[in-house]
């Protein structure tokens, strides 16, 4: 199955210049998710994996869906003033503009092993400050997962020391 087929460009979305990889039509697919999530499984099968870290928001789409076949826990990285308790605070630059990222403090136990995980891996900014956040909290990023890697953005560079893997490379 070839997974290029099940995410279109929005030319000028959310921005003039910017081309927007739309991965909805894949989410609308249950065999192409299922075999998406079954790539992602043959790659992380004999790795020590103790939790899986999804960024809001679409990095909860098979993050969740990740957490659930390596029968590990979940956690949501949001946007700030989203989670309840006690947080650890990250800003970084974006493809189109600046954000903030936010972890629960407690949802790591120092030494574990996070798989991170979201759909698209552009600058790479989100990715590193939730590298940061993870580490913050103590864990160890094992595995940088993603569905689509803009090659020419360079996010991978920002991601030296981390072992990045994705399934649909532009
Ligand atoms: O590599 P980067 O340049 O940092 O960009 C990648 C991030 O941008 C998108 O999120 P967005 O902020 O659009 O939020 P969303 O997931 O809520 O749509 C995407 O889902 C990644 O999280
Ligand atoms: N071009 C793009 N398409 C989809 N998500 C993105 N996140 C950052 N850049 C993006």
């Amino acid at each position: 199955m070839d997974l290029q087929n099940y995410v279109r460009d929005i030319k000028d979305f959310p921005k003039e210049g910017v081309t927007y990889k739309d991965i909805t039509p894949l989410l609308l697919s249950p065999e192409a998710t299922n075999f998406a999530l079954q790539q992602f499984v043959v790659k992380l099968k004999d790795m020590r994996i103790d939790k899986v870290v999804g960024i809001e928001s679409r990095g909860f789409f098979f993050g969740t869906l990740l957490a659930k076949e390596l029968n590990v826990g979940f956690i949501p990285v949001r946007k700030p003033g989203k989670l309840p308790a006690e947080t650890h605070t990250e800003s970084y630059d974006l493809e189109y503009g600046k954000d903030t990222l936010e972890i629960h403090a407690d949802a790591i136990k120092k030494g574990e092993q996070i798989l991170l995980h979201d759909d698209v891996l552009a600058t790479g900014g989100t990715a590193k400050a939730t590298c940061n956040l993870i580490e913050r909290c103590g864990g160890e990023v094992v595995y940088c997962n993603f569905l689509v890697k803009l090659l020419f953005l360079n996010g991978g560079e920002k991601l030296n020391n981390y072992n990045v893997h994705s399934l649909i490379e532009y």
